[in-house]
């Protein structure tokens, strides 16, 4: 990494969002091989695999504690954040391992980033700041113009930046919850991952604040990989291209029951399970 931020900038504040002027960085596809999970000695998943392809919305679904989120967690190795947390298989962007010792944890996590279920911006930090806050994280140094920059087609590609662009000096913590997740969504942006993990993004908002959530997930689809755990199965069916069924039996680890196409996966699954949870029998 050589600790610049990439691409352009130099764009009047107060005018419409920068177009980018460079290529960003080519689309990303996720792949995790083999991937089991304990809790202390409590397994809970069991040799899960699935390819997350470039430029794809991917919904991972299915029934409460079936490991859905240690699963999203493990995708960018915030796994390994909890004292008892173990793993085994691999995770490959692009072929290449995210848990290879010789690369920082630092990497994986700029590289794939994540949003979680509870809009969580630094409150009384402002707008402007919350978009450049993973900048120090990474360790990437920026000019003022740059982050300038930044701010702008971060907060633009989230869908914030008309309400927003006025008072960038506000706090965070003064948004509406919907505005507080497209900021920390923004949040993640600034630091161009190449894979967007979204932990029910949407569960703590409003039907609109939903709807324009999802429509920027669409937006982002074309330039970032993005990943969504979620309940809500019209939301999977709206957003998502390619979709998960997780399952874990009574008192045993999760498990993929079946994976595909999303529309095939609601209109004729293969598994009566799959279509018993998408057609909302259980779970
Ligand atoms: N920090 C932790 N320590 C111990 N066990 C955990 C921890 N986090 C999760 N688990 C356990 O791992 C299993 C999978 O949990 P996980 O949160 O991944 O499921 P999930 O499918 O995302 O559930 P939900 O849909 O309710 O969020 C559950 O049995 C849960 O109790």
């Amino acid at each position: 990494m050589d600790g610049a931020v990439q691409g352009p900038h130099a764009t009047p504040p107060g005018t419409q969002p920068a177009e980018p002027e460079e290529a960003a960085a080519p689309l990303a596809t996720l792949q995790a091989n083999r991937i089991t999970a304990w809790f202390g000695d409590r397994k809970v998943l069991d040799r899960v695999s699935l390819t997350m392809p470039a430029g794809q919305v991917t919904s991972l679904i299915g029934p409460s504690g079936c490991g859905k989120s240690t699963f999203l967690r493990i995708l960018n190795r915030m796994h390994e954040l909890v004292p008892s947390a173990t793993l085994a298989g691999e995770v490959l962007l692009d072929g290449e391992d995210i848990y290879d010792p010789k690369k920082k944890l630092v990497e994986a996590r700029k590289h794939i980033g994540m949003v979680f279920q509870k809009p969580n911006p630094f409150p009384a930090m402002s707008i402007y700041d919350n978009v450049i806050a993973g900048l120090k994280l990474t360790g990437t140094k920026a000019s003022r113009e740059q982050k300038d920059y930044l701010v702008e087609t971060s907060l633009a590609k989230a869908g914030l930046w008309k309400e927003v662009k006025d008072r960038l000096r506000s706090p965070g913590g003064g948004l509406s919850g919907g505005q507080q997740q497209r900021l920390c969504i923004a949040r993640s942006l600034a630091v161009t991952p190449r894979v967007l993990l979204m932990d029910e993004p949407c569960s703590a908002l409003d039907p609109t604040s939903t709807r324009v959530i999802e429509e920027t997930m669409l937006e982002l689809a074309k330039e970032v990989t993005i990943v969504i755990v979620t309940h809500n199965m019209q939301q999977a069916q709206r957003v998502s291209q390619q979709c998960a069924f997780f399952l874990a039996a009574h008192g045993k680890p999760g498990v993929i029951v079946e994976h595909g196409d999303t529309a095939a996966m609601f209109d004729s699954p293969i598994d009566p399970r799959t279509f018993d949870y998408v057609n909302g029998r259980f779970g």
